[in-house]
């Protein structure tokens, strides 16, 4: 008796307890709602700002290493601050292209869900209407469904259109904001020549040509999606959730969301560190492909040695490399599909068939209706929303994943960024040779000397000092005004060249102070001389276009008087004409090569030429009139050559002895061969005895 009236009161106690939550369930509902954004927005900040695990560390750090630098990649305070100043670069206004294409495609992206919930409800009537055998509903419903289409296939079409577009967009300006700096022009005076600076001055980027096509490219599109990567799915997420909640019951939501974060805290301990193994491809897909360029840069070297066997075998390692790596990471990927796919698509599916079961089973307070045609059309608007929402919370929990990369990709673009400003600023990093820092010398290292603008060459006191802080020569002192051609000699290692490119603004000056013209009144011819893409005529007057030929009022007829000076008309004729487009590189001899040069500098006529052993190559009866033709000019030759037949054409010496000292003199070429003469015969009699 009394079990029966303990049973009967705990019967009645539980229809209390069910009484109180159903009148109070729109209370509860609104809270666990309330919670549930909370609890996305609060994970979503999570995932942005949380510090990364470190293995994700040093995912990041590999992909900035892949330059030799050692640098922490994450996304943190650092990240966002390189972020907003390229930011401002990419979209310099509110007014830009960028923003007007960034604006749409927001708007782009809300559309588009809003469309989603539009047909995850149609969905539910179509089958409601099918179940019912209501066939005019049904008919209407199938042209809304048409309808709808339109507007749908428009969006995710134009989407992607706006999508890459923002990426090129973004590509470009960052691209020409490079190039500007990269290739800075006249205006920048000292400041330009960032190309050579970066390769030659410094030690942080290996390789400029990568960053600025490769790695732009690759930021400007992650760029590009990271809103639809990342805002996006945020957004879906509470405003499925937010329907499903209505249609389903915040309760079943809640539970779902517990047990979808349980199995995605456990896929994410499975997940293999795929930015490692992606940045370990590019690595050693990068060597093999460095390695098949050498074969191609030093074929001719590598034939006449017969090195065949030895480079297959260096590419058959490169390659075997990478296939071992490959094999690896196929093998992870192949077992980590399984579990990705057992767990998003089979688990996950069978949760949300649960939770969209719900309202069939139980009858939840506030929601009427439960005919079977209701009871399908909710069933199918919740399924539809459910893998989109999802599919939304898979992206949220993978959005890290993109983030990081971005801050991966970033690290690179504003490495380039900073690095170019600092060439700019004279700041360089360079392993230096040992002692460099101390004493003395690193005195030297430490201070600046002035470069001033002047018709003539004078060096007061200046070092010549190499980029890793050798230094060649403590204080020079010499001058050469125009007309005084200055012959400079030397043994190798002495500095000769190093001394023209402190004349041409290309490695500091460390002290005393350089009086010069401007960089461009000094034309180099070196031993190898640089043949440029383009035509023939654009060999001539390399570095001008044919617009600045037209301009300075010269005509290709003009330059065959040009090609004349150096017994080259012929090659007009032989190689089809002046506009003819080869690899001039392979098309010329040495000699050739050489002969273009001197016509180069007849064509432009420079204040000084800089002869680099200009003539090695030329017959020994042409160096001759090629001298005297660029003397006559009125151009004064700063020459380094080891043949004595060019000595007269000098009127001063500067000898460097290769042990940080020199002699700078008046040059008496006759006086001088005649000595030489006379120790030559001398040393051959001490031969002879
Ligand atoms: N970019 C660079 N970075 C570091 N050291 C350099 C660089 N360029 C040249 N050097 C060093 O500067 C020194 C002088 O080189 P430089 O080319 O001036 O010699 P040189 O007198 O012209 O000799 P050669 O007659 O053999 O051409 C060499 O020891 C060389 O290794």
């Amino acid at each position: 008796m009394s079990v029966i009236s303990k049973s009967r009161f705990s019967d009645q106690r539980v229809r209390q307890l069910a009484q109180a939550y159903a009148a109070n369930r729109p209370l509860v509902q609104r809270g666990l709602t309330v919670g549930f954004v909370f609890y996305v927005l609060t994970a979503a900040y999570r995932g942005i700002f949380a510090r990364p695990s470190p293995r994700r560390r040093d995912e990041g750090k590999d992909a900035a290493r892949k330059d030799g630098k050692s640098a922490r990649v994450a996304v943190d305070a650092v990240f966002y601050q390189r972020l907003s100043i390229i930011l401002r670069i990419v979209i310099p206004s509110l007014r830009s292209k960028e923003a007007l294409l960034l604006f749409m495609h927001s708007s782009l992206l809300v559309f588009r869900t809003a469309i989603s919930l539009y047909v995850a409800a149609l969905d539910g009537k179509i089958v409601a209407s099918l179940v019912r055998g209501q066939s005019l509903q049904f008919l209407l419903n199938i042209i809304r469904w048409l309808l709808v289409a339109i507007p749908a296939t428009w969006t995710n079409s134009w989407l992607s259109y706006v999508q890459n577009k923002l990426a090129l967009a973004y590509r470009t300006r960052l691209t020409k904001e490079v190039l500007k700096q990269y290739l800075g022009d006249e205006a920048d005076g000292p400041d330009g020549k960032v190309y050579y600076k970066i390769s030659n001055l410094d030690d942080r980027i290996k390789n400029p040509d990568q960053m600025i096509t490769h790695d732009i490219q690759r930021f400007s599109t992650h760029l590009a999606a990271i809103y639809a990567n990342l805002a996006k799915p945020v957004l879906d997420v509470i405003l499925y959730n937010y329907q499903l909640s209505q249609n389903v019951g915040a309760e079943g939501l809640v539970l779902l969301t517990v047990l979808v974060q349980t199995s995605a805290a456990l896929l994410r301990a499975l997940t293999p560190s795929f930015g490692t193994y992606t940045a370990q491809s590019a690595a050693l897909a990068g060597s093999l492909r460095h390695t098949h360029s050498r074969l191609s840069e030093f074929a001719e070297e590598i034939a006449f040695f017969g090195g065949e066997e030895t480079e297959k075998r260096l590419i058959e390692q490169e390659y075997a490399a990478l296939v071992q790596h490959e094999e690896g990471v196929m093998n992870k990927k192949w077992w980590y599909g399984c579990a990705e796919e057992g767990i998003v698509k089979w688990l996950w599916g069978s949760f949300g068939l649960v939770v969209c079961a719900i309202p069939v089973f139980f009858k939840l307070p506030g929601l009427s209706n439960f005919d079977l045609g209701s009871r399908t059309e909710g069933f199918v608007t919740n399924r539809r929303l459910l893998l989109s929402s999802s599919d939304a919370i898979g992206r949220v929990m993978y959005s890290y994943k993109d983030l990081a990369e971005l801050a991966g990709y970033t690290s690179r673009v504003s490495l380039l960024l900073d690095t170019m400003s600092d060439m700019k600023k004279g700041r360089f990093e360079k392993a230096l040779v040992s002692g460099a820092t101390e004493g003395e010398n690193g005195r030297i290292l430490r201070s600046r000397g002035q470069v001033l603008l002047s018709d003539d060459i004078q060096f007061d006191n200046v070092p010549i000092v190499t980029p890793n802080g050798d230094i060649l020569l403590k204080s020079l002192t010499f001058n050469v005004k125009p007309g005084e051609h200055l012959l400079i000699v030397g043994p190798n290692g002495a500095g000769k060249s190093s001394l023209f490119r402190i004349l041409g603004g290309l490695w500091p000056v460390y002290g005393g102070i350089v009086r010069k013209p401007h960089a461009s009144d000094f034309m180099l011819i070196p031993q190898r001389p640089y043949l440029s893409l383009g035509t023939l005529r654009d060999q001539v007057i390399y570095p001008h276009s044919q617009q600045d030929m037209g301009a300075r009022g010269v005509t290709d007829a003009d330059l065959v008087a040009v090609l004349e000076r150096v017994q080259m008309e012929s090659i007009v004729e032989r190689e089809g004409g002046w506009d003819v487009t080869r690899e001039w590189r392979d098309a010329l001899s040495g000699g050739d090569k050489q002969k273009i040069a001197w016509a180069r500098l007849f064509y432009h006529r420079p204040k000084y030429a800089i002869l680099d052993e200009a003539t090695s190559l030329v017959p020994p009866d042409m160096e001759g009139t090629m001298m005297e033709q660029a003397t006559a000019l009125g151009i004064t030759l700063l020459t380094v050559s080891h043949r004595p037949s060019l000595w007269k054409y000098h009127s001063t010496i500067l000898q460097l002895d290769g042990q940080g000292g020199y002699i700078f003199m008046k040059l008496d070429a006759e006086k001088r061969l005649a000595l030489q003469e006379e120790k030559q015969d001398l040393e051959a009699k001490l031969l002879e005895m």
